[in-house]
Parts: structure tokens; sequence; C-alpha cells
């Protein structure tokens, strides 16, 4: 997206110059899927959670609903492989839905095929919008992450996954202070050598993070009426943003990769937020990668990974068996 009408160069926050109906439409992210209608695809994403859900818990040992703290609806579900071990890679997943819908109880979608591969994966609750605020969800899945260490202690490495809203809630764990939490998760994932640039020699690097197709500056955010239910103030939002933060920040383990990932059909708004947010990482001491996955908007993204042989399916399982 350029802004021409300046010195002619692109402008670093082209949202401000648009209007509000076109901040609300980059925004929305069912109104750029082209397959289906804005609202069938909504019904689609979360009938196809629903269905992973159930599958997953019909065919899958599992620990449902476990606490990982006192409050109300700070729980996790937990889908095991087949062969008993507490030596395994750990997958989290933060489902999206903006911070105020989606829940664990429809977002398993890659239990199938990780736990098939070898892989515990926990679908991670936490107290979405209006009842909750931002803050306490970030504090919240920051205590699922040391939960998850304390109580597996054991694990071959835990990855952290997030979709849309989710996928903010992972990248704020960048930032995380886990000696306020007594334990350090084993958030690492690399386990070779690095190419000469920093950049992945292979393209299966191992990534401990995936961010699908998030949000990572949420100053827009407070002028659309997702803040309706969120009512983030512009300190919240900045306070709350990693594309902000991770520029002043150190990693607590310059080795571990993340992996920014974005829909081709995602909006111009979406596309620019991971990008940036790659970019930034990359001049932080942050080793990065980005992909734009060809042939699927903000939906499928997530949805695909129902299927082993998907393209996002198959990088993750790559990055864990490295
Ligand atoms: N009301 C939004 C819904 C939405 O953004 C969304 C839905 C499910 C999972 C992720 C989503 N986006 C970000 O968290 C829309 O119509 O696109």
């Amino acid at each position: 997206m350029m802004d021409v009408s300046g010195v002619g160069f692109p402008s670093k926050v082209p949202w401000k110059k648009m209007s509000a109906e076109e901040l609300e439409n980059q925004y929305c992210p069912s109104r750029w899927v082209v397959r289906l209608g804005a609202e069938e695809a909504l019904r689609t994403y979360s009938q196809i959670g629903i269905e992973a859900t159930t599958r997953a818990r019909a065919t899958r040992k599992s620990l449902l609903h476990v606490p990982y703290g006192d409050g109300e609806g700070e729980k996790v579900d937990i889908y095991f492989p087949d062969e008993s071990s507490e030596a395994l890679p750990f997958f989290l997943f933060f489902h999206g839905g903006y911070w105020q819908s989606g829940s664990k109880d429809e977002s398993a979608f890659m239990v199938h095929p990780l736990t098939a591969q070898g892989v515990a994966v926990v679908i991670v609750a936490y107290g979405i919008a209006p009842k909750g605020t931002l803050d306490h969800m970030v504090d919240q899945v920051t205590r699922s992450v040391a939960f998850v260490q304390k109580r597996y202690p054991s694990n071959k490495g835990i990855y952290l996954c997030g979709h849309s809203a989710g996928a903010h809630l992972a990248a704020m764990m960048l930032l995380a202070d886990w000696t306020k939490h007594g334990v350090t998760p084993n958030l690492r994932g690399f386990h070779g050598s690095y190419s000469l640039a920093g950049q992945p020699s292979s393209p299966h690097e191992p990534w401990g993070f995936f961010l699908v197709s998030g949000v990572f500056d949420l100053e827009p955010i407070v002028y659309t009426s997702q803040n309706v239910a969120l009512q983030l103030t512009l300190e919240d939002a900045q306070r709350n943003s990693p594309q902000l933060k991770v520029a002043q920040a150190q990693p607590v383990d310059p080795t571990c990769r993340v992996l920014v990932v974005v829909g081709q059909f995602d909006s111009p708004e979406f596309h620019r937020q991971s990008w940036e947010f790659y970019q930034t990482l990359c001049q932080g001491e942050w080793k990065a990668s980005f992909e734009e996955l060809h042939d699927v908007d903000h939906f499928e993204i997530v949805e695909n990974l129902t299927q082993k042989d998907n393209v996002l399916t198959q990088i993750i399982l790559k990055t864990i068996f490295q």
C-alpha cells in the first residue's frame, strides 16, 4: 500500500489516512474471503473447529479443562499421542476471534495431524472481552505457558502458535518476564546451525513461534467496531503492541525463531501488520521468517491445519522433528 499524497515513499501508517469505513473493512477478515460470503465463511470456520474438537476428544487421549490458574475459565485441553510419555514436544494454540469470540472448545484444528506424529497439543482458553481485559488475557496466556513447563518439565520443546488475535497473544510471549513465573519455558525449538545470513538455510529450520494472520500493532483496532467490546484506550493498545515493544526488547533466547505467516487473501492491512512485524523482528536481535501462504484466506489458513498434507501443518511438523 503506497502513500502517493506526500513525498512519494510508502507511509508507515497507511491506516491513518483511511476513512472509518475503509479501516473497518480492512480489519474485518470475513469480508476478504473470496470462496464464500462473509457469514458463511465464519459459520464454516466454526463448524470445522467444532468437528475437529469433537473428533479429537473422541479419538485421542486427553486431559480436558485442566486449570492453569484459579480464575474462571483459566483452563487448557491437552491432547496426547498414542505412546505414553511426558518427554514430548508440546504445541500450544491460542485461538483467534478478536479477543472477544472463540473458545478452546471449538479450536482443536491441528490436534489430529500433530498427535498422530507424536506431538502433544494444548488448546488454551483465556477470558475474552467484554468480561476480560487485554492485559489480563496476556497475563493468562503467560501463565498457561508457565503451567505447561511446570507440569511437563521433561518436555522436548514448547512451541507456541496463535491465529489472528491469538497470534498477538503468542507474540506477547516474546516479551514475557518468566522470572515472575518461576520457570523458563523450553521455547527454544532450535537444535541445528544457522546459515551465515541468519536466515533459514533450509525452508524448514525450526521455529518456536508460529504467528498466523496476526495483529501486532493494536492502535488501528481502537478506531474500529472491535473496540466496542475491547474498550482499549490508546495507552492499552500501545502497551500491548508487540510491534512497538519488540524493537526495544532483548530476546530471552536469541536462538528462538519466529515464523510470521499470512494468507494470500488476508486484507492489505493484515499483510502490512505481518510484514512490518517480521521486519521489526529482523532489525532487532530476533530470528524471524516470513511466509505468505498461497491461495488461503484468514480462516482457511487455520481450517487447513486439520489436514496432514497441508503446507503449514508440514512446516510445523518439520520444525518440531528437525
Ligand atoms: N468479526 C470478525 C471475526 C474475526 O475477525 C475472527 C473470527 C474467528 C477467528 C479469528 C478472527 N479474527 C481475529 O482474531 C469477522 O467478521 O471477520
